[in-house]
C-alpha cells in the first residue's frame, strides 16, 4: 500500500557542510532542505562577518542548479570575537546565529572559547540586536565522565550564562539527554534545542555493544536508551522548542576509521526517510511538518517555507548508497539500522 506525505520543504537548523572537495560532494545532499544553519567550524574557523559571507559564496556555488537550499551562516565565537562585527553582520542579513564552542569540546573546536567573562559583552550584545547563540554544550573538564558532560555543561555553563545575559536566545544544540529536554522545557521563549536525526535512533550500544562501530560515535556522544527514548518523545511531542538540526558531520572514512577516530555521523542523504520511519512509529506522522519545517523556522523569527515535498511510503525499501564519493575519499552514509521504506520524491 503506498501512502504519500506532504509537507512544507524543512530546514536543517544544524549542519556541517565543510570546504573544498568535501563541500562539493556533501552539500548536494543538503539540497532538499529549505534552510540550514551552516556551522563555522572550518580549519581556520569562520570568525568574522567577511569569511562568513566568502563561505556562503562558497556553499552557494557547491550547490547543483535549483537547490532550495538557503544557508544561513554563523560565526564561531572566540576569546577575541568583536562584538561590533557580530551585530554587524547579523544586521547586514550575512550571518543568522553565533556558535558556541567550548574549547576542545568537539572537531575544530580548538579556537572555541576559554574563557567567559572575556566573550560577556559579545553575548550582551547579541542580546541586544536579538542574534542568536547556538550552543555546543558539553564541558570539557577531563575528570567529568563522557556521558554526564552536556548534564553538566546545563548546571555549570548554561545555565549561569542565561542568568546573566537576560534576553539572549539560546539554541541547545544536540541535545542527548533527558537532562537537555527537562531544561528546554524549563526556559522561556528565548530558548529552544535542535535534535539530531541519528540522536533519535541509537543509543550507546550502537558504538559499542559487539564491537567498536565508530560510523556511529559522535559529539556529543549517544547516551543510554531511556535518554533516547526522552528525545524521541520531545520531538515527536508537538513542543515547537524542539526542532531539526541533523548535525551531518561528514568525514572521510579515512578519518573516522583510526585509532582516534573523529566525532560525526554523516545523515544528509537519508535523514527525511528515517525521520518519516521515526515519526510513524512514534504514531506522530502529523507532527514531522512542526519538528521539521515549523518549529525552528518560527524560533529564528522567519517565515516558514511555502512549498513542499512529497515523502511516499512503499512496500519496496529506498535505496540509499553506504558511502558517496568525496574527491579521493568516502565518507560513510549513516545507516540507521532498519529499511527505509518513505521515499522522498520531490528532491
Ligand atoms: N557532531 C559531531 O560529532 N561532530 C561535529 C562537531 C559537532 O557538532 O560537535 C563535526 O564537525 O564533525
Ligand atoms: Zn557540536
Ligand atoms: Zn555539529
Amino acid at each position: 500500500m503506498t501512502q504519500t506525505l506532504t509537507l512544507r520543504r524543512p530546514d536543517d537548523w544544524h549542519l556541517h557542510l565543510r570546504d573544498g572537495a568535501m563541500l562539493a560532494a556533501v552539500a548536494p545532499h543538503s539540497a532538499q532542505f529549505g534552510r540550514a544553519i551552516i556551522m563555522p567550524n572550518l580549519v581556520p574557523p569562520v570568525t568574522t562577518g567577511a569569511q562568513a559571507a566568502a563561505y556562503r559564496d562558497r556553499i552557494r556555488a557547491a550547490l547543483p542548479a535549483g537547490a532550495a537550499l538557503d544557508p544561513q551562516m554563523t560565526l564561531y565565537l572566540t576569546d577575541t570575537t568583536d562584538a561590533a562585527d557580530v551585530v554587524q553582520a547579523f544586521r547586514d542579513g550575512i550571518i543568522r546565529a553565533v556558535k558556541l564552542y567550548p574549547a576542545g569540546a568537539t572537531t575544530n573546536s580548538a579556537s572555541g572559547v576559554t574563557d567567559f567573562p572575556r566573550v560577556q559583552p559579545v553575548l550582551e550584545a547579541m542580546a541586544e540586536a536579538g542574534v542568536t547563540l547556538c550552543v555546543h554544550g558539553e564541558v570539557t573538564d577531563p575528570t567529568v565522565d563522557i556521558f554526564d558532560r552536556e548534564a553538566v555543561f546545563i548546571d555549570r555553563v548554561l545555565d549561569p550564562l542565561r542568568r546573566r545575559t537576560p534576553g539572549l536566545r539560546v539554541v541547545m544544540e544536540h541535545i542527548t539527554t533527558s537532562d537537555g529536554v527537562a531544561y528546554a522545557r524549563a526556559g522561556g521563549d528565548d530558548l529552544a534545542a535542535t535534535i539530531t536525526t541519528h540522536h533519535l535512533v541509537i543509543n550507546r550500544n550502537a558504538i559499542l555493544a559487539g564491537g567498536i562501530r565508530p560510523h556511529y560515535y559522535c559529539l556529543p556522544v549517544a547516551k543510554r536508551e531511556s535518554h533516547r527514548l526522552a528525545l524521541r518523545e520531545a520531538a515527536s511531542s508537538g513542543d515547537a522548542r524542539f526542532f531539526l538540526g541533523t548535525d551531518s558531520a561528514p568525514h572521510p572514512d579515512a578519518a573516522k576509521l583510526q585509532p582516534c577516530g573523529c566525532a560525526g555521523c554523516f545523515t544528509a542523504p537519508n535523514t527525511m526517510s528515517i525521520l518519516a520511519q521515526v515519526f510513524e512509529d512514534e504514531g506522530a506522522l502529523d507532527r514531522l511538518e512542526g519538528f521539521t519545517a515549523l518549529h525552528g523556522a518560527a524560533f529564528y523569527r522567519l517565515p516558514a517555507n511555502e512549498d513542499r515535498i512529497t515523502l511516499t511510503r512503499r512496500d519496496a525499501p529506498a535505496a540509499y548508497p553506504a558511502q558517496i564519493a568525496a574527491g579521493s575519499e568516502v565518507v560513510t552514509v549513516f545507516d540507521p539500522g532498519f529499511p527505509l521504506y518513505w521515499h522522498l520524491e520531490d528532491k
